[in-house]
């Protein structure tokens, strides 16, 4: 088997290509390329390992058609165009806590900082000027410190900030009553936040309702001489509105570690009184950088070495140990869903995915989007398991999965049913001896069937000589026929009522030996179907 081949682009931990290396990946490591380089290079790449400096834009997604995943070492994205990725059929993956600590003891050394003027002090200093009258600080401790944004790194930014003796008081709407008061922290709305902090402190990601959240409208409210810290991202507050108010004294000081536009060469805060910054230094400690390197090839080496799936962005988690168990339901889903997408008509709008006995017990996410490939296959030829369940919500596809404790007939069922305009088709399948696929019914006829290669399906007039109709036409025309099935409807009745055949042939049935077929007595429906 040719092993997986990853490319690191940016400046990574060399822990990182260690690791791809021992877990059967081959990997190569070019960090700094141009665009159009990466894009010169990417091709040959299963997967991309990057830090922020790599931008990943539909050129370069475009211009990777082997790309599987894309893994960053750290938290923040906005380098990737996951929607485009998840469109492409590419797993983007994080490392969501490998360096938070690190980031929340940067917020506190800007506070520290900005409370001290340590930078300003450090400079004029050494320039041997000995400014002792220059610089009267204020103490922490009793100071209220407001938090926008109390996830991962915000909650560790609050327990230091207690250690500190602060007060911490936390803006964020997803925060609960019962975690703030976990953490030790109040939580208030906005304009309270701003009416009281005496530092504030940002750890937000950047989306529509955080960009410019510190506006000049905000900064207005805020308590006068407020000191504000950003080590989460640039685009959360407005830097023309802070600078004035760093002129004007609203605000006694600033520091950032993010900026609107990164690498910031240049900025109207640069040299302003109060006004602090590093480059984006917030994750760069060595602790971190090991941690999310080693975190980001083991989980990259998993999804592309064994299919396990760990702090995916557009995908549901799969634990390398569910993968194996998962592997042939994936299989049998992907299946039955192509199966239903290729025998129902109409316009399909509902798609319910019903698992019993063993199939109940395993994570349902991941056989539903099997299920939603295998059924979107039929109108795009670049589906997988990643871009189905956008490529179905796209087409407004309502899709349910319902998990049913009760025993059926079989110890493992996934049933799949879609409500289309000309009412609900079902199918439905099982594994035999725990990893080979199989059919069990269609529309309500039970039927068995391995779904394999061509196929030929028929419903007829359940009525004495069909077969060897059948049989004899597909002779007639060189088609051998591997596979035989029968079912009639309804279940266990005698002859008479309407029969199901299900017929897996060594080649594609040609279009004019299907219509021959259409017209045999007694036959209601022929399709050909591929697997
Ligand atoms: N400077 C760096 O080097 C560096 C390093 C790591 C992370 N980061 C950035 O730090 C930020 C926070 O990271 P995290 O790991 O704590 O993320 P997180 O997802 O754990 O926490 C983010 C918090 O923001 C809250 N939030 C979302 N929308 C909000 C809104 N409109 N108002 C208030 N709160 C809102 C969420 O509820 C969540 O609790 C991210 O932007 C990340 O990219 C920067
Ligand atoms: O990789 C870095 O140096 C920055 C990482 C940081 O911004 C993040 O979001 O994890």
């Amino acid at each position: 088997m040719t092993k997986p081949k990853v490319l690191i682009s940016d400046k990574m931990d060399p822990n990182a290509a260690r690791i791809f290396e021992e877990r059967g990946c081959a990997v190569d490591v070019k960090p700094g390329m141009t665009p159009d380089e990466l894009k010169a290079v990417i091709g040959d790449y299963d997967g991309l390992a990057i830090r922020s400096a790599t931008k990943v834009t539909p050129e370069i997604l475009d211009a990777a058609p082997n790309l599987k995943v894309i893994g960053r070492a750290g938290i923040g994205v906005d380098n990737v165009d996951i929607p485009y990725a998840s469109g492409k059929g590419v797993v983007v993956m994080n490392t969501p806590f490998g360096n938070s600590i690190t980031t929340a003891e940067h917020a506190i050394a800007m506070i520290m900082a900005l409370a001290r003027q340590i930078p300003a002090a450090n400079a004029r200093t050494q320039n041997g000027e000995w400014p002792k009258n220059d610089f009267m600080g204020v103490e922490v401790t009793g100071k209220t410190l407001g938090l926008i944004g109390a996830g991962n790194i915000g909650s560790i930014v609050a327990s230091r900030a207690l250690g500190l003796r602060m007060k911490v008081v936390a803006f964020d709407p997803f925060l609960t009553a019962e975690r703030a008061v976990e953490l030790g922290i109040e939580k208030v709305d906005l304009d309270t936040l701003l009416a009281r902090a005496d530092f504030i402190t940002l750890h937000t990601p950047l989306t529509d309702q955080t960009r410019n959240i510190l506006s000049a409208e905000n900064i207005a409210k805020t308590k006068k001489g407020v000191r504000i810290v950003n080590c989460a991202r640039g685009g959360l507050i407005d830097e023309a509105a802070l600078k004035e108010a760093l002129d004007s004294g609203q605000v006694a000081g600033a520091a950032l570690d993010v900026f609107q536009t990164e690498p910031a060469k240049e900025s109207p805060l640069f040299g302003t009184p109060g006004f602090i910054c590093t480059p984006h230094l917030g994750a760069s400690t060595t602790e971190a950088q090991v941690n999310v390197a080693l975190q980001v090839a083991e989980q990259m080496a998993d999804y592309l070495v064994n299919g396990g799936v760990t702090n995916a962005l557009n995908m549901p988690s799969l634990s390398a140990e569910e993968a194996p168990k998962l592997r042939p339901y994936m299989a049998l889903a992907e299946r039955l869903g192509s199966l239903v997408g290729q025998l129902a008509h109409g316009n399909l709008t509902t798609i319910s995915i019903e698992r019993e006995g063993a199939a109940a017990e395993l994570a349902g996410k991941p056989i539903e989007a099997a299920v939603l490939a295998g059924l979107m296959k039929q109108y795009s030829d670049s589906v997988n398991m990643v871009n189905a369940p956008y490529l179905a919500k796209e087409r407004g596809l309502d899709v349910r999965s319902v998990r049913h404790e009760r025993d059926g007939a079989y110890n493992t069922l996934v049933r799949v049913t879609v409500g289309t305009s000309q009412g609900d088709r079902s199918v439905a399948g099982t594994l035999f001896g725990n990893d080979n696929p199989r059919l069990v019914g269609i529309f309500g006829i039970g039927i068995e069937a391995d779904l394999t290669g061509n196929m030929l399906y028929i419903v007829n007039e359940d009525a004495p000589g069909f077969i060897g109709r059948i049989g004899t036409l597909l002779g007639e025309n060189g088609i051998n026929i591997g596979t035989f099935h029968l079912g009639r409807r309804p279940n266990g009745a005698d002859a008479g009522g309407e029969a199901v055949l299900l017929l897996s042939v060594d080649q594609p049935i040609p279009e004019g030996v299907v219509k021959e077929a259409c017209a045999l007595e007694g036959v209601k429906v022929v399709m050909p179907l591929a697997f």
